[in-house]
């Protein structure tokens, strides 16, 4: 099951450039939150901030709380307790080329130590299915490279991916804007029906996406984020003029 997050005053840094400041916010579990806002707001940088991705960067660092459930992640847990209980996805699909579909799914197991070949085989059909991909590559699992599926399909891969590894949160960086609408509307289902199970943060450009598949929806603007609520209020009534001029296309 997903669990709730609750950020305190988040700030990041890349070197002395102050990326996000003051950050607060609540993001309820088992929902889909989206985030918006205009290039180079911060919304990946806050996303890196909830798997401690941020802190990868030697230039970077971050200050403030950031609690999934209960645990403090970054006082109670290490980088790679955190990435278990945290997937995530990113604009393009990102597959380990020289893998088998079946080895992309199971990766993270693997490098966890799992090697019992029953379970190995059951995450990976449970988790193509939860991806809805295993119907198109059932007979080619072991056959084909995750690089030759296509692109939505790659995509779908490397949610299952995320998703083998059985965490409470999947966050998303742009998860289709590099795919066609077809693939798209796939991506767009499965966020809708994964977010019973998991905690979805989906950072998106498109403002119909977010409306589509978020109930909450979080505006961002030069690393503040300006307001957050219901993605309802958000595009209909937005409490923030800077807001309302992001979402009737009058600047960004
Ligand atoms: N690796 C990095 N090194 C230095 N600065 C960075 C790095 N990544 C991002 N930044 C800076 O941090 C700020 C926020 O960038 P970020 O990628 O978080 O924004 P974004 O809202 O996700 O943008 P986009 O919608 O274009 O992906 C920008 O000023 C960017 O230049």
């Amino acid at each position: 099951m997903g669990v709730g997050i609750l950020v305190e005053d988040l700030n990041a840094w890349y070197g002395s450039n102050h990326t996000l400041q003051d950050i607060n916010l609540h993001i309820p579990a088992n929902h889909a939150t989206a985030l918006i806002g205009p290039s180079g707001c911060g919304k990946s940088t806050f996303v890196r901030c909830l798997n401690r991705m941020h802190e990868t960067n030697p230039i970077a660092h971050a200050t403030g709380v950031v609690k999934m459930g209960e645990v403090d992640i970054y006082r109670d847990a290490s980088p790679v307790e955190i990435r278990r209980r945290v997937g995530m996805v990113f604009q393009r699909p990102n597959p380990f080329p020289t893998m088998s579909i079946y080895d992309n799914v199971v990766s993270g197991l693997k490098l966890n130590g799992f090697r019992n070949r029953r379970i190995l085989d059951e995450t990976v059909e449970r988790s193509l299915k939860q991806a809805a991909l295993w119907e198109e590559v059932k007979d080619d699992l072991k056959k084909k490279s995750g690089a030759s599926l296509s692109g939505g399909q790659q995509q779908r891969m490397c949610i299952a991916r995320a998703l083998a590894v059985d965490p409470e949160v999947l966050l998303m960086d742009e998860p289709a804007s590099a795919l066609d609408p077809v693939s798209t509307s796939k991506i767009e289902d499965l966020i809708f029906q994964l977010k019973s199970q998991y905690t979805i943060v989906i950072v998106t450009h498109n403002m119909q996406q977010a409306a589509r598949v978020a109930e909450n929806t979080g505006f961002f603007l030069n690393g503040k984020m300006v307001e957050f609520d219901s993605t309802h209020k958000i595009f209909t009534n937005p409490r923030d003029k800077r807001t309302e001029d992001y979402i009737t296309g009058r600047f960004g």
